[in-house]
């Protein structure tokens, strides 16, 4: 180990060593530009360059106590870590990052738009009609089962206990015998000449076939939404067509199933086995 007297005393000794270096040099260059000046302009390229190398190559020889004596000046002057940090350009001003002005600063606040009530509304057609199919304008017949929205209605005013309500409980009971007087408890096979005559007049109930059933519909007449008239032009014959032009919506058969007296045979189909042959179908 170095001790301090040591050295300062070679530190001494090698500064004076390279002082002596520095001017033997400088007598050099001083001489070898006079020389050059006589020759070619290259001397003052060659001054530079001396110098350089020749410290270096001094510094390297020393111990590496000399280098640490150096080095603070060679950190201050090429190290980039702490230092240069000092250097950089602050953060760019926050003023720079503010996201820009939403509101203007003399202008008020935009109202929003103003929209009428009618604007909103289709002028003809309520929003549920709009999403409904368009009536089929041939023969009278729709390809929906919802009720057509802008037909008049002919619903009549049906008389107390005749609701609908009504007629659901009075066909829960199959003591009322909906069927009709006079007739089997079996089903019977009914020729087209036999629901002719079944057509309400002269003290007879009124029937109707519908879908190659026979159905007495005189109990329904007074709770018919209808009307009696609308319902008994179908009296004696078959009511299909008249009902799917009407309301092809109702259920038949939900609502007259107790009324059921048979099913439309051929005139020359009916005979004495008409029992249980409509047995036989159910
Ligand atoms: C000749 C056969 C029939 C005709 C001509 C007829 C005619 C009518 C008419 C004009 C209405 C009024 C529709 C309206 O403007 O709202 C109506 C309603 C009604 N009819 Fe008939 N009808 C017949 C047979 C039947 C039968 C057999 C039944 C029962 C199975 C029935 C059950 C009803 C019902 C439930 C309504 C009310 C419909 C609703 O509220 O939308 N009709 N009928």
């Amino acid at each position: 180990m170095w001790s301090l007297t040591s050295l300062f005393t070679r530190s001494a000794q090698q500064a004076e060593v390279t002082q002596a270096k520095s001017d033997d040099v400088q007598q050099d260059n001083a001489h070898s530009e006079t020389d050059s000046t006589q020759t070619t302009p290259k001397a003052s390229a060659i001054v530079s360059t001396v110098q350089v190398p020749e410290l270096n190559l001094q510094e390297s020889d020393k111990s590496s106590d000399q280098t640490d004596q150096d080095a603070p000046t060679i950190t201050s002057s090429s190290t980039p870590t702490t230092n240069n940090a000092s250097l950089m350009l602050p953060p760019s001003a926050p003023t720079q990052r503010r996201p820009p002005t939403l509101k203007p600063v003399n202008q008020p606040f935009l109202a929003p738009p103003k929209l009428k009530a009618s604007s909103l509304r289709p002028t003809s057609l309520s929003a549920a009609s709009a999403l409904r199919a368009p009536p089929a304008t041939t023969n009278g017949l729709t390809t929906s089962t919802l009720a057509p929205s802008q037909r008049a209605s002919r619903k009549v005013i049906l008389g107390p206990g005749h609701s609908p309500l009504d007629w659901a409980a009075l066909t829960k009971d199959p003591r009322n015998n909906l069927r009709g007087a006079n007739l089997p408890p079996t089903l019977i096979k009914v020729t087209p000449s036999m629901l002719k005559s079944q057509n309400g007049r002269k003290g007879t109930d009124a029937w109707t076939s519908y879908n190659g059933k026979v159905y007495n519909i005189t109990p329904y007449v007074s709770f018919h939404p209808g009307g009696k008239g609308e319902l008994l032009r179908g009296a004696g014959k078959d009511s299909g067509k008249l009902f799917l032009e009407t309301h092809p919506w109702v259920n038949w058969d939900g609502i007259l199933g107790e009324c059921l007296v048979g099913i439309l045979v051929s005139e020359n189909e009916k005979g004495d086995d008409e029992t249980n042959e409509l047995d036989a179908m159910d």
